[in-house]
């Protein structure tokens, strides 16, 4: 295996632009995000080693569009914009440009101060930018990836994120520098039920399914209810969501 300093030998040899292409790799190989003919949005993308890794696994069926703020040297079969995501402008036109995305990932950063709140601060602000535009651009079922750095503010954003998807994992990639307080929010599957876990509401259950559960419809999405009968209207917490339905309990 390599040592963490060998990725920038290993770069130039393999061909990346930067040694950052080993993360996506790794994060790629550990939690499964770009597919075959998957759009693909990466913020932050300059130089483009991420643009490179995602072009490969998205194949040329597939379409992989970069946004930075510095100017991307041309990669073929990949789209750059130039652009700071946090303008809003901006996000709006990516989103048009794009239609749908399958994954979004960033690994923006911001200049570095050395002042570890600031840049913390920073990062989380972007990390933010990031899943904004996800929440904007990403099909049901899609994943996110950000890169955000260690901090009193990452627990509130990865509670957003939780609510959004199946399920938000902390990954540290081995290529990350290990002095660096950098992890990425591996995201996968974003949620497409109108509900979430915790949420409490009024519903009509309109069956009893064959394993006894009540079956209440909300927009459409079915949330199974312990301990109901058809006809009844009951105040329920959602307990559980699943990519197709989801549970909830009385509440008395
Ligand atoms: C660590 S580098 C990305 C490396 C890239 N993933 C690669 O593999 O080559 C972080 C990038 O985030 C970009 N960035 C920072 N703030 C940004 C913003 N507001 N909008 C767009 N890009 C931003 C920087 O210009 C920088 O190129």
């Amino acid at each position: 295996m390599a040592r963490k300093d060998d990725y920038y030998n290993r770069a130039k040899q393999e061909g990346y632009r930067s040694r950052a292409a080993y993360k996506l790799k790794q994060l790629n190989e550990e939690s499964h995000l770009v597919e075959r003919g998957d759009t693909v949005v990466d913020l932050g993308a300059a130089p483009g080693g991420w643009l490179q890794v995602a072009a490969e696994l998205a194949g040329d069926e597939g379409t992989v569009v970069g946004v930075d703020l510095q100017r991307i040297k041309d990669i073929d079969g990949v789209e750059t914009v130039r652009g700071d995501m946090t303008d809003e402008d901006v996000r709006t036109d990516l989103v048009e440009r794009v239609g749908e995305a399958d994954v979004v990932l960033s690994d923006m950063a911001p200049n570095m101060t050395g002042e570890y709140n600031l840049d913390h601060a920073r990062s989380v602000h972007l990390a933010r930018q990031a899943f904004e535009t996800s929440m904007a651009v990403l099909a049901p079922g899609g994943d996110f990836v950000a890169k955000v750095f260690d901090g009193p503010d990452l627990a509130d954003l990865k509670a957003a994120v939780e609510r959004e998807f199946r399920y938000v994992r902390e990954v540290r990639p081995e290529a990350s520098r290990k002095e660096s307080s950098e992890l990425y929010l591996v995201a996968k599957r974003r949620l497409t039920a109108p509900v979430r876990e915790g949420d409490e509401l009024d519903v009509e259950i309109q069956d009893v399914g064959s394993e006894g559960d009540g079956i209440a419809k909300v927009e459409g999405f079915t949330l199974f209810v312990p301990d109901t009968e058809a006809g009844e209207t009951v105040t329920v917490e959602v307990t559980d969501i699943k990519a197709r339905f989801g549970f909830a309990e009385r509440v008395e």
